[in-house]
């Protein structure tokens, strides 16, 4: 039978999706399906890792049904997902010891404080690229074997396996014959030093993580292993491709050449510029991390990561009850015609990027008698822009070059508001692409690179095409005076500590 499809599976932070692409790099069928967040304390996130198998099982199915695609039509598998959360499991049952710990979540400050108090920052920032931050997986595969009665001893009899979310998925699929991950997973892990491309032992001793439990790291496009039958209607599928969902996005962008970046507006918001063979370190607060690694070749790029941008959103539509739908967004802040001096700083889980203040919360900057919900919400979707703003600030100074061009996705960007916002507080063209699900789709190239169902980049490459290009519009003096108050709104944010 002609191959004629790649299955991209998309693992968020808020939802799975199961994707079929046909070769044009159109999307021929999609299924999403939400799970739970679980909110332990404040400023702790957990997911139930069977919850999220179960999600990605129904979305694969649901694909296939509603497509009517026979699985022996696809080519392969691709799998993106959201990083750094990590999980720990028993080998012979399955069975995770503890909930996934989330990458937002803020339960391991503590052991960060004391690892950072232990001088271990340099020696971090060296091998990984990384800094010491309650975002990676490192201190929570730490926090669970901490916690939980015995881990540890059976973690080093190699009786208990730990995987981000890339490898609990396809040691599930492949019904635990492969535990493996890809190099763009373990860059997130803390444990992995990116230049010698391999598990650290220092790292791993400053952790006490047993390396029995870790995966073996591969590139971003091979064939992994092959899924039980039994998920794809009777037929044997084999999984080819696998990136971290930022570097998926970049990889889905076509982002291929060094100065090229793009900015995904999802959960979190997380720019990526390619920096080539280079792992360019940051002298203001970004993170080095591995794009992609094809064909034996490991490629860097330089990384911004925000903690809340498309989340504030929905907390202004389930939390605060002020929207109907998260797009509704887009006209209330066009009615609003102005912020009115109303600046939000969405602190929920501390600054990451350029800032890593894990002691500070959110913030709103401005009130009068006058605000109205438009302005409160003006002030929330631009919060997106703003962020964005201080990070590339950030990677023009790191990298040594003006951005010509930013190209966006993730699901905020259907804003048509943020999109010219962004490209006017930028002074940068934002260009959104047609095909909107970029994580997926670059997880769907590696795979099809791995397979033969695309032969090169360049193949890859001609799919891209635009949808919107936004072009700066603002008067120099107005963006900067608006950048300004968001300025002092972080810094007065800072300023008033947890
Ligand atoms: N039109 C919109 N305007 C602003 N925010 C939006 C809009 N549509 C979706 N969002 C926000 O984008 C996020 C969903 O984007 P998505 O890329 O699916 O996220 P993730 O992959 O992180 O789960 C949600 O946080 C939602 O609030
Ligand atoms: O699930 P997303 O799209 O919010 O992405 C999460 C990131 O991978 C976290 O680093």
């Amino acid at each position: 039978m002609d191959k004629s499809y790649i299955l991209a599976i998309d693992q968020g932070t808020t939802s799975s999706r199961a994707i079929l692409f046909d070769r044009a790099g159109t999307i021929a069928g999609i299924a999403q399906r939400e799970f739970g967040q679980i909110f332990p304390q404040p400023g702790w996130v957990e997911h139930n890792p069977r919850e999220i198998m179960t999600s990605v099982l129904t979305t694969i199915t649901e694909v296939m049904n509603n497509t009517q695609v026979d699985a022996r039509a696809i080519a392969g598998i691709g799998i993106t997902n959201q990083r750094e959360t990590a999980v720990v499991w028993d080998k012979a049952t399955g069975q995770p010891i503890y909930n996934a710990i989330v990458w937002q979540s803020r339960q391991t400050r503590e052991i960060c404080d004391e690892l950072i108090a232990a001088g271990y920052d340099k020696m971090v920032r060296a091998k990984t690229g990384l800094l010491i931050d309650a975002y990676f997986s490192g201190t929570k595969v730490k926090w669970i074997l901490d916690r939980v009665e015995g881990a540890r001893e059976r973690a080093k009899r190699g009786e208990l396996l730990f995987g981000t979310i890339d490898t609990w998925l396809i040691w599930n699929l492949t019904g635990g014959k492969a535990h493996v991950t890809d190099y763009t997973n373990a860059s997130r892990t803390l444990m992995y030093d990116i230049h010698a491309k391999r598990w650290d032992d220092e790292l791993l001793q400053m952790l006490d993580v047993p390396r029995a439990m870790l995966p073996e790291v591969r590139s971003c496009s091979e064939i992994y292993g092959t899924t039980l039958s039994q998920h794809f209607f009777g037929h044997e599928v084999p999984i080819a491709g696998v990136a971290g969902d930022q570097q998926a996005a970049l990889f889905g962008q076509a982002c291929f050449e060094p100065g090229m970046a793009k900015n995904t507006y999802g959960t979190g918001c997380f720019m990526l510029m390619n920096t080539g063979d280079k792992a360019v370190a940051s002298n203001n607060g970004l993170l080095t991390t591995i794009a992609w690694g094809v064909d034996g070749k490991v490629e860097y790029a330089l990384e911004g990561a925000i903690f809340v941008a498309g989340s504030v959103i929905q907390w202004l539509r389930d939390g605060l009850r002020m929207l109907g739908r998260a797009s509704d967004s887009e006209e209330y802040a066009e009615r609003a015609k102005t912020n009115e001096g109303v600046y939000m700083v969405p602190a929920f889980v501390g600054l990451g990027a350029p800032y890593w203040r894990s002691d500070v919360r959110g913030a709103v900057f401005g009130l009068s008698r006058g605000t109205s919900k438009e302005h409160f919400i003006r002030a929330a979707v631009e919060s997106m822009a703003y962020q964005t703003r201080d990070v590339l600030a950030a990677m023009e100074s790191d990298a040594g070059l003006k951005l010509k061009e930013l190209r966006a996705d993730g699901g905020a960007i259907a804003n048509d508001f943020l999109g010219q916002f962004q490209s006017d507080i930028l002074n940068v063209p934002v260009l959104r692409p047609k095909v909107a699900e970029t994580t997926a789709l670059g997880a769907a190239y590696l795979a099809g690179l791995a397979t033969g169902f695309w032969s090169s980049r360049e193949d890859i490459a001609r799919h891209w095409a635009v949808d919107r290009r936004f072009e700066p519009a603002m008067p120099e003096a107005q963006r900067e005076e608006l950048y300004a108050g968001w300025k002092q709104a972080v810094e007065a944010t800072m300023a008033f500590k947890i």
